[in-house]
Formats: C-alpha cells, structure tokens, sequence
C-alpha cells in the first residue's frame, strides 16, 4: 500500500489569528496558483490555539483542502487546569491532527514520555490523530545511540495503544540537533530512523499496521532538501518548522514532486 504523503508546517509561536489567516490564505492561493494536486499529499497546519477558530473559518468558508490541528493537548478531558485545551475543544474547532511530545515541550515543559502517552490517548478519545514527535539530542547523536533512544521514547510515549490506534498514529522523527539550526539531517540519516521506527511498530504490532504507520521527518526541512528525504523509503512526509512560515517555500515544500 502506498502511505499518502504529510506536509505538515509547525507554526509554533507564531503569527497571530490575523496573520495566521493571511498566511493560510497566501498558501492556498500559492498552491491553487501551481495547479497542486492534492491526491499527491496531504497539506496541514498546526497554528497557534488563539488562531485555530479563524482558521476553521477560512478553511470551511473557502472549502480549503488544508487540514490543520494543534500543537499540543491536554491529557484531560476538562476541569480545574488552568491554561490546558481540551482535545474536546480542538476537535470541535474542526482539527484533524494534534502534535504529541513536541521535543520544545519535553525540554520547555519537561513533557515525560508516560504523559505524552496520555496524551496520545487523549487525542484517540477526542477523535484527534496524534503526530507524535521523537528524536535525539546531539550528544545521543555524536554517541551513536540515536536509534535506541528514538525507540525507547516511540515505546514509552505509546504504551496502551491499540493495534487499531496504531494504524493511523503518525510519528515525526525529529533530532534535536536540526530543529531550528539550519542543520538538516541527511536523507539517510531521516531513513534510518524512519524505517527503524517502522520495524519497532511491526514488533510491537504487526506488519499490516506498520506497513501504514506514516513517519515524517522534521528537522530545518526547506524547498530544497525536501525531495530527497520525501524520496527516502520510509519517510512518509515532512514536519516544518520556519519554513512553513513562508507561504511560497511551504508550498515548493508541498509541490516536492513537481517536475
Ligand atoms: O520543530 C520543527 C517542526 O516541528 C522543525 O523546525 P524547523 O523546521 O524550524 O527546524
């Protein structure tokens, strides 16, 4: 089966509702400008939360193919958190997708991975899919146990998931060391991991539901490097940072295959 490819863009602390509105607006344009076939891959945004309903509106208003979602979720459903959003509240604002386990809120807000998996599951309960995010400091890196800790966190930060969870959970592979550095991982870097994250899935699963688990990579994704990781074996698709901040790069982004 082949995995239809997730462009994603992370806005994250990043333009407000106005601006957010105008930028979706500019990408929609942009993509609709080059004829963008959306069969060929999907396009989502993740916008800040005071954005989100502005963004339903465009997106429904102007019956736009970009799906978007949240960066982040609480693990609750509702009641005495001050400052959390309910999943609940994201999936009636019409979202799609929500980040997990962000590397930003494992460091920032000491995100464990036993709370990103209930997390994960608090996206399942609110018909959310998760992106769930793992990836490696540099130090882990220049060790060369990368693989084994990705892994270990893919482990922990899906305990309790179903097979039939799994089979629509997107993981973003994304070393610490490329997010916001300019230092991209090379393709075969992002392919190592994205396929070693693909046989962690069929052994704790099955071969059918890591055949369709996509894995994305993210990590100072520009125009550029996107055609190569995106032809990797494995890699199912990109999560950008910056670059999804410019409407005419996140589209070349998006339009990876054009000839
Ligand atoms: O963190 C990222 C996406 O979630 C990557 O950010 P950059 O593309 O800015 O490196």
């Amino acid at each position: 089966m082949t995995r239809k490819p997730l462009i994603a863009g992370n806005w994250k602390m990043n333009m407000d509702h106005a601006e957010g509105v105008s930028l979706l607006q500019k990408l929609a344009w942009t993509l609709d400008d080059a004829n963008f076939n959306y069969d060929n891959a999907e396009v989502a945004v993740f916008p800040p939360f005071t954005d989100i309903r502005s963004v339903q509106t465009l997106v429904e208003g102007d019956k736009l193919n970009i799906v978007y979602g949240g960066q982040d979720l609480s693990d609750k459903d509702s009641g005495a958190y001050t400052g959390d959003i309910s999943g609940a509240f994201l999936n009636k604002l019409g979202a799609t997708y929500v980040l997990v386990g962000h590397s930003e809120r494992r460091t920032i807000h000491g995100e464990t991975d036993a709370i990103c998996a209930d997390k994960v599951q608090a996206a399942y309960r609110h018909g959310l899919t998760p992106v769930l995010c793992v990836g490696e400091g540099l130090e882990i890196r220049e060790a060369g146990t990368h693989v084994d800790f990705t892994l270990e966190q893919l482990r922990g930060s899906i305990e309790g998931l179903s097979s039939e969870q799994a089979e629509t959970l997107v993981v973003a592979y994304e070393p610490v060391w490329a997010i916001g550095t300019g230092k991209v991982a090379t393709s075969a870097d992002a392919q190592e991991m994205s396929a070693a994250i693909r046989a962690e899935i069929e052994k704790l699963y099955s071969a059918d539901v890591a055949e369709k688990v996509r894995v994305l990579y993210g990590g100072s994704v520009k125009a550029a490097s996107a055609p190569e990781i995106l032809g990797e074996a494995d890699v199912d698709g990109v999560l950008v940072g910056g670059a999804s901040l410019d409407a005419e790069e996140f589209a070349n982004i998006a339009r990876f295959d054009s000839k």
